[in-house]
């Protein structure tokens, strides 16, 4: 069994990913650090460097490679389920979540980020949350990124469990 977490630069799809794994005993792997790991450079040198098309299809061939992994949970980069079909692809036979957290949230939390190419800006921010929201909305889980980490977590394991995915476990 698979579970992706996906949404906006910023949104926590990281941190919840590495939480719902300790939470689960699953293991908790992330795109844009295996394609750090295997090409040596990060998401934000590849793009700015070799180009943006450049670094989506290394996120194309990631997800052909984890989607030969099994008890996983996958936390992807922001624009990863826009491009090459990969959100269908993702849904065909795995969980997909998507935190859905507000412009503000988002914004306060990356302004003094000077490392992501592709939203240094409030305006770029806005535009590319309204062009990627329908890719986002297509998956089956969606939970509210406003709360705290920990209370998202809660939540997660909550909707999780009331579907069958995974067994309660207690959360301290
Ligand atoms: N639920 C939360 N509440 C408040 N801050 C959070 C929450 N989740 C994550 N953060 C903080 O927001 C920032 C972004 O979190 P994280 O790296 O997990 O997001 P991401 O969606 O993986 O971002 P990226 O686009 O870089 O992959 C970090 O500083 C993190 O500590
Ligand atoms: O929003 C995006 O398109 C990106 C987000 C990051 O996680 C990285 O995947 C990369 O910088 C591109
Ligand atoms: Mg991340």
């Amino acid at each position: 069994m698979r579970i992706f977490i996906v949404g906006m630069p910023g949104s926590g799809k990281t941190t919840l990913g590495r939480l719902l794994a300790a939470a689960t005993g699953m293991k908790a792997v992330d795109t844009d650090r295996l394609i750090t790991e295997k090409y040596g450079k990060t998401p934000s040198r590849i793009i700015t460097e070799e180009g943006e098309k450049i670094f989506r299809e290394l996120e194309r061939e990631t997800l052909e490679e984890v989607l030969k992994m099994d008890d996983l949970i996958i936390s992807t980069g922001g624009g990863f389920p826009i491009f090459s079909g990969n959100m269908d692809r993702m849904l065909e036979n795995s969980y997909v979540i998507y935190i859905k957290t507000s412009l503000d949230v988002l914004w306060k939390r990356l302004k003094h980020d000077k490392t992501r190419p592709l939203s240094n800006s409030n305006e770029k921010l806005r535009k590319l949350y309204s062009e990627r929201k329908p890719f986002y909305e297509k998956a089956g889980i969606i939970i509210d990124g406003s709360l705290d980490s920990r209370a998202n977590l809660a939540k997660t394991l909550d909707k999780l469990s009331s579907l069958g995915i995974v067994k309660k476990t207690m959360v301290n």
